[in-house]
């Protein structure tokens, strides 16, 4: 195994925060910005890793809480680890659970020790904490591997988020404690701090002087309003080390991808392209197209005239609407692979214009076309 993960530096753009990376792991390089396609329960839904391999997508996300109850990390590190369960050779990157917990789980409490709660599958009673989360991220082997951390709800009383912040930055002390394999395991440290710039500030400044490899912004896309989470961008992503890289967690839609490379942030992660295929809704440079629309009945052209992906290639906007009305599955495969293609496509314009400085000129560009619609 090579080191751990390390970031290196191409450019920086010169009309704006924007930057060109490449983020080296021991199961492979990740070129940056990059869109990290969520894979929750070992597999990214409906998708083979050679399909994934096909629309170059450099590395995937999975989830310790969701693996954690279900198969239990025992079973994939016996397995030989996550990446030998499930087929895939690239680098992989695990949540930590935290965020999981108190989006799924209705029953918690939280102490100084960890989270207790009740599985959403069958209501055991079960314990997370940060040494438990190292536990389970060492035994699915993951490249990148996240410090366990309370998302704060939005929105939160200031000295509620003061205090939380405070905790997660003890937690993150306990995850590098715990790790057992730094040498070849990146464990990426989650600024908190909520919507509040002097709190943002004393996270970042509390995680940053224990050094982690890389750094990720939590506790956004949590509800609030667009502009607000570009205003805590604005002020966060300068506090982190611009040697290292910056990941900002759950941030996904064209639009925010975009915004988000401008302030500088390196990776996202968003659900959306997988599950809003999963109702036949897909993202085209145009803005959003609903395929159950009845007025694509007979609508005989592509998804996207513009897109090169293998259902734009192969099948009809009718065809598709058919098997999605019919909900046959292998309707929700094509709009997936078209999902996912168009982000990994959209992060590769987004590289190719840092490298010519016209990231701005881009963004003009991509928004006239993409109604505005988007959420
Ligand atoms: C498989 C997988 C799914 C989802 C995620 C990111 C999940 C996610 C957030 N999603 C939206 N906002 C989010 C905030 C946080 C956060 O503050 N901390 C953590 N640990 N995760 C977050 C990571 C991996």
């Amino acid at each position: 195994m090579t080191a751990a993960v390390t970031y290196e530096s191409i450019k920086t753009c010169k009309q704006s925060g924007a930057r060109l990376g490449r983020v080296h792991t021991p199961h492979g390089v990740i070129e940056t910005p990059a869109f990290m396609p969520v894979g929750t329960q070992a597999t990214v839904k409906t998708m083979s890793p050679e399909e994934l391999k096909t629309m170059d997508a450099q590395i995937i996300l999975s989830n310790t809480y969701h693996l954690f109850i279900r198969p239990g990390h025992e079973i994939v590190k016996d397995a030989g680890g996550l990446h030998k369960f499930m087929n895939w050779d690239r680098p992989i990157l695990t949540d930590s659970g935290g965020f999981q917990v108190f989006s799924l789980s209705n029953m918690r409490k939280i102490t100084e020790e960890g989270v207790t709660f009740k599985s959403h599958l069958n209501g055991d009673k079960l314990f997370l904490s940060p040494e438990k989360a190292m536990e389970i991220q060492n035994a699915l082997g993951s490249d990148i591997m996240m410090a366990f951390d309370e998302c704060p709800p939005f929105p939160a009383e200031y000295e509620y988020v003061k205090k939380s912040l405070e905790r997660t930055t003890r937690w993150a002390e306990r995850c590098l404690q715990s790790h057992a394999r730094p040498q070849d395991q990146g464990l990426f440290a989650i600024i908190q701090g909520g919507m509040h710039e002097d709190l943002r500030k004393l996270s970042a400044e509390q995680l940053t002087s224990m050094d982690f490899p890389g750094y990720a912004i939590g506790g956004l896309s949590v509800g609030e309003p667009k502009h607000l989470m570009y205003e805590v961008l604005d002020y966060t992503t300068p506090l982190m080390p611009a040697n290292k890289p910056r990941y900002l967690m759950g941030v996904g839609s064209p639009d925010a991808l975009i915004e988000g490379a401008i302030r500088g942030i390196d990776m996202f992660d968003c659900v959306l392209p997988t599950r809003i295929a999963r109702n036949g809704t897909c993202m085209t440079s145009s803005g959003r197209l609903v395929i159950r629309n009845a007025k694509y009945a007979t609508d005989f052209g592509p998804l996207d005239a513009k897109c090169s992906c293998y259902t734009c290639t192969n099948y009809s906007r009718a065809y598709i609407r058919h098997l999605i009305k019919a909900d046959e599955t292998f309707g929700i495969r094509l709009t997936t692979i078209h999902n996912l293609h168009f982000l990994l496509q959209l992060m590769r314009e987004v590289r190719e214009a840092i490298k010519e400085d016209r990231l701005l000129d881009f963004r003009d560009t991509f928004f006239a076309a993409y109604g505005l619609n988007d959420n």
